[in-house]
């Protein structure tokens, strides 16, 4: 039953919007479907008495057939928002190793499927996934909660100092229908 179907109880209740579904009954979200390209791996953490292990990656998971050519490390201090980023030739493989950081998605390929698409997704260690973000797919990063967030990038092809494969845009500009801050 829809939100606008439900009866709105008598009296006091007459304000105010009922809350929709946001996940189903194993807890996994209800959400829009995400961005043409776009995998997500979310992915159970193993308890042993020293410790909790968590898988990052591995290529059987099917996520994509591309190589992993360089993995690095970038911390994002509470409450810090990256800009707009999106990578002509290179895949990004993002995980969230500590802290919370929501990865918003705007996909500005004109012959995509998704094209114009805005997608969003909250990852950490006590949510883990990992989250692979094609080429032409432009990405930006929140630090949520009070703790510095770590997360990991497993690109497909390394870095080029010389030529880097990276376009900006600002947070909040007006080319994308999403204000990262
Ligand atoms: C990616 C990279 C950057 N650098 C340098 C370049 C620059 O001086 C500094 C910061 O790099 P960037 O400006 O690319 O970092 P940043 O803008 O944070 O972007 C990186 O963060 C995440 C969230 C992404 O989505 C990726 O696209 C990744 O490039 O580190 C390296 O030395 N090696 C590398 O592999």
């Amino acid at each position: 039953m829809s939100s606008e179907d439900r009866q709105k109880p008598e009296g006091w209740m007459a304000i105010g919007t009922p809350d929709r579904q946001t996940v189903t009954a194993d807890w996994m979200p209800i959400e829009a479907p995400a961005i043409d390209g776009v995998q997500i791996k979310e992915i159970r953490s193993v308890a042993t008495s020293t410790g909790y292990l968590t898988e990052i990656f591995r290529k059987e998971w099917g996520l994509d057939t591309l190589p992993v050519g360089q993995v690095f490390q970038r911390t994002l201090y509470p409450g810090s928002v990256t800009g707009w980023h999106a990578h002509a030739a290179t895949q990004d493989r993002l995980f969230c190793c500590t802290g919370s950081i929501r990865i918003s998605l705007y996909d500005g390929r004109k012959a995509s499927l998704s094209f114009g698409a805005v997608w969003h997704k909250i990852v950490g260690p006590l949510r883990p996934a990992v989250v692979v973000i094609p080429p032409g797919v432009w990405h930006g990063i929140a630090a949520l909660g009070p703790e510095t967030a770590l997360l990991l990038n497993l690109v497909d092809k390394a870095y080029a100092f010389e030529d880097p494969d990276h376009w900006r845009l600002p947070p909040d500009t007006d080319l994308i229908p999403y204000k990262l801050v």
